[in-house]
């Protein structure tokens, strides 16, 4: 809604739908109410249009655009300002996002507090402004930088908002006492001066044509396979071509065209899912609404090999002080060397000065000695994936920190129990999973064990958000989630090249469909020593010793491809060979290799493997609804309680394309009926693959109808 007063002869307009005044039909209804009112009442002079609760406003109601929506459309609350003799400011605070922008334009001036933001986020979630932004935000802001800021989402700062012309005012003190204020000074001036609709787009100097096919050429690349971007363009290069009228319809047509679209929809799920991570609970009780975070005012990082390195730089960028510790004097060097040499990346790339650089430097503190830790809030352990390696450092980390410090293990792989059990705090001990690049990848997966407490989690979910990662809680188990629904997709993509398939086949498959990047060359990045050391720690376990021609392991389907590859010293990029080939500059241009191919094709008949043609579908479907699978597994099992967190962690640890929204949401939209039979026809096929054995939860799951929000109530697995 919108709450109506009136103060010294101006009338106050006070948008009220917490927690950020979205457009609801409410809030809209009783905006143009108030307009209305004001215009008709001789005592008023002027009109201070505001937000309740800090926030201007953030938009439309973004829950109403799969609801459907009745009200006026804000364009109508618009062309009735833009007929008022009385002026009206819009006084704003906090943020003034998308349609919240949008409304202020529609006021002959717009005021701003120094905290403010004002932007036109809607590409974010698959759409273009539709309430007259491409139109007017071009008249207030010239071509060139309503363009950028259209087409990029980002918000900008009150300061520059004032220097581009978005702004009239920008003050400090009371927002509304200044809009009262600023009103009334207008009282006596011709509001069709200050109209934006009676402007014309101001070019700068520009020429159009010349500009629109510039900017549709960059956003075609930069945005590879989003719709909304290429919109944006469009819109605006529209607007500043045809009259104001004619813009605001083509608009319209646009904003209606995407909103319906399926990259929309995926968009907006993504919006929201990314927010529902933030709600978690436990199984043994405790959740986000009650536990209480402990504060971490300093954090130590054991091990300054690349992760560690990378998560210490995490964290004094973040603005916090880290003490890094090393066994010894060389490889405490090295870490630092790698941490300075990222850091000076991020300057090189202009995302921070030299200066700034400095301080991050200033907070971290290297040592070799152990009894640095002794007053940290947290300690990260990042040493190499090895039990009893870790099991050592924590039953020294529990001598030496004080009793309160949080102890994480960054492992991949590791049971959380078997690691806090060699300490008298288990209920301090919980899993961070960074992920390589540590200081780039913004995913964060936070494990906990089964004596795990509230606090714990609570503290480590903050400290994520801290250090700008995305964190998930999952509960512990092989792989946890990212790495575990991995194995079946990597599998997959390996028995797919068994059967036919070419790496390079694959990869393009995957990167056609949006992945940043095909399995096979991200297993050349990392290298494909790693995966095979992996492979045989995994055998030697279990007291078996993989060899090139094992075609089986305990039963299983098995590809061993990757201990051919090692065996013939193709360990990936550092090695300028692995699934590729490389050239071109630093060696990092991969190249179909013919010598790779003979040793496919050379295994393959050396073990009785009859080689096919593969095709696109067949990669892509088996590749995914292997992963799909395991992943309502996870629910089922309530190693995650909802879809959303798999989704989120796909997004962030793998780079899925937002877009689609994630694999469990990529699943909703192909129907769990038809993705339910495809799996079963593949267990079928495949008999000797466990990961084609069918998710119960899943069979349930295609028969009901029930939408993807509920998965984790139907698994039995939500704990809120
Ligand atoms: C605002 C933020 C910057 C705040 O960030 P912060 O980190 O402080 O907090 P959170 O992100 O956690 O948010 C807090 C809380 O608020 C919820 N929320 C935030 N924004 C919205 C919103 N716009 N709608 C609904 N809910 C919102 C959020 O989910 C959190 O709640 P939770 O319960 O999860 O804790 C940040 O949140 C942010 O950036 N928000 C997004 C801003 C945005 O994208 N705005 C653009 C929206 S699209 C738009 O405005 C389109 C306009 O151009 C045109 C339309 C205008 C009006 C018409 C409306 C008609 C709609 C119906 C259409 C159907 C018509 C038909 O069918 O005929």
């Amino acid at each position: 809604m919108a709450e109506y007063s009136i103060r010294d002869s101006v009338a106050i307009i006070q948008l009220d739908n917490a927690p950020v005044n979205a457009l609801s039909v409410a809030v809209r209804t009783g905006l143009y109410d108030g307009i209305e009112r004001a215009a008709g009442d001789g005592s008023v002079k002027a009109v201070v249009v505001c937000g309740k609760g800090g926030n201007f406003c953030a938009g439309a109601d973004i829950k109403e655009f799969d609801e459907g929506s009745k009200g006026p459309w804000i364009t109508e609350i618009g062309d009735f300002m833009d007929r008022m003799r009385k002026p009206v400011v819009a006084a704003i605070e906090g943020v003034a996002l998308g349609g919240g922008l949008e409304v202020a334009l529609f006021c002959h001036y717009r005021i701003a507090a120094k905290n403010a933001r004002v932007g036109q986020p809607e590409v974010n979630i698959g759409l273009i402004p539709g309430g007259g932004g491409t139109v007017r935000l071009p008249r207030a802001a010239g071509f060139k930088q309503a363009l950028e800021m259209i087409v990029t989402g980002n918000p900008v700062r009150a300061e520059r908002a004032l220097k581009m012309g978005v702004l009239d005012e920008v003050v400090s003190g009371n927002i509304l006492e200044a809009g009262i204020k600023f009103a009334l000074s207008k009282a006596h001036i011709d509001t069709s001066l200050a109209c934006l609709r009676n402007r014309p787009v101001r070019m700068d100097g520009l020429n159009i044509d010349t500009k629109a096919d510039a900017a549709l050429a960059h956003v075609k690349s930069k945005y590879k396979g989003f719709e909304a971007p290429m919109f944006c363009v469009k819109a605006v290069v529209n607007a500043a071509r045809v009259p104001y009228d004619d813009a605001i319809q083509k608009e319209r047509e646009y904003f209606f065209e995407l909103r319906t679209s399926g990259q929309s929809q995926a968009l907006r799920y993504a919006f929201f899912a990314e927010r529902q991570i933030a709600r978690w609970g436990l199984p043994g009780g405790g959740d986000y609404r009650t536990a209480r975070a402990i504060p971490v005012r300093s954090v130590g990082v054991v091990g300054a090999g690349t992760m560690g390195a990378g998560i210490a730089l995490c964290i004094i960028t973040s603005g916090l002080p880290c003490v890094l510790l090393e066994q010894n004097q060389e490889f405490l060097e090295k870490g630092v060397t790698s941490l300075r040499g990222q850091l000076m990346g991020t300057v090189r790339l202009g995302k921070m000065t030299a200066g700034e650089a400095e301080v991050c430097l200033s907070r971290l503190k290297p040592s070799t000695s152990m009894e640095d830790l002794k007053h940290v809030d947290m300690v990260i352990e990042a040493v190499f994936e090895d039990l009893k390696l870790k099991r050592e450092v924590f039953e020294r980390l529990d001598k030496t920190c004080k009793p309160e410090t949080i102890l994480c293990t960054n492992t991949s792989t590791l049971d959380i129990d078997s690691v806090a059990t060699a300490t008298g705090r288990p209920d301090k001990v919980v899993g961070t999973h960074f992920f390589a690049p540590s200081y780039l990848m913004k995913l964060l997966e936070n494990i906990y064990g089964s004596r795990t407490s509230p606090e714990t989690v609570a503290t480590v979910m903050r400290f994520g958000k801290t250090i700008r990662k995305v964190p998930v809680l999952v509960g512990s188990c092989t792989g946890f989630v990212a790495n575990r629904m991995l194995a079946p997709y990597t599998a997959e993509a390996q028995f797919c090249v068994e059967e036919g398939a070419s790496p390079a086949q694959v990869d393009s498959v995957l990167m056609d469909f949006g992945m940043p990047m095909g399995t096979f060359r991200v297993s050349d990045l990392s290298g494909i020593d790693v995966s095979f050391s992996i492979r045989r720690e995994a055998a030697r376990k279990l007291g078996v010793t993989l060899t090139v021609d094992s075609r089986y392991f305990r039963g299983q389907r098995h590809c061993s491809l990757i201990e051919r590859l090692v065996e013939k010293g193709r360990l990936g990029r550092k090695t300028g060979k692995g699934w590729y080939k490389y050239e071109g500059p630093g060696g990092t241009v991969p190249l179909e290799d013919p010598d790779v191919l003979e040793i496919i094709e050379t295994h393959c008949r050396a073990l009785g493997i009859e080689r096919r043609n593969v095709g696109s579908h067949e990669i892509q479907e088996r590749m995914q609804l292997a992963m799909i699978n395991e992943g309502f597994k996870i629910l089922e099992e309530g190693i995650c309680t909802r879809a959303e967190e798999i989704d989120v962690i796909w997004l962030y640890g793998f780079g899925w394309p937002r877009y689609l929204g994630g694999p469990m949401f990529y699943a909703s939209k192909l129907g769990l009926k038809r993705v339910f039979e495809k799996i079963c026809t593949f267990h079928k096929r495949f008999p000797h693959s466990q990961h084609w054995v069918p998710s119960v939860l899943l069979g349930k799951l295609s028969e009901s109808g029930l939408p993807l929000s509920k998965w984790g109530e139907a698994a039995g697995t939500s704990r809120l």
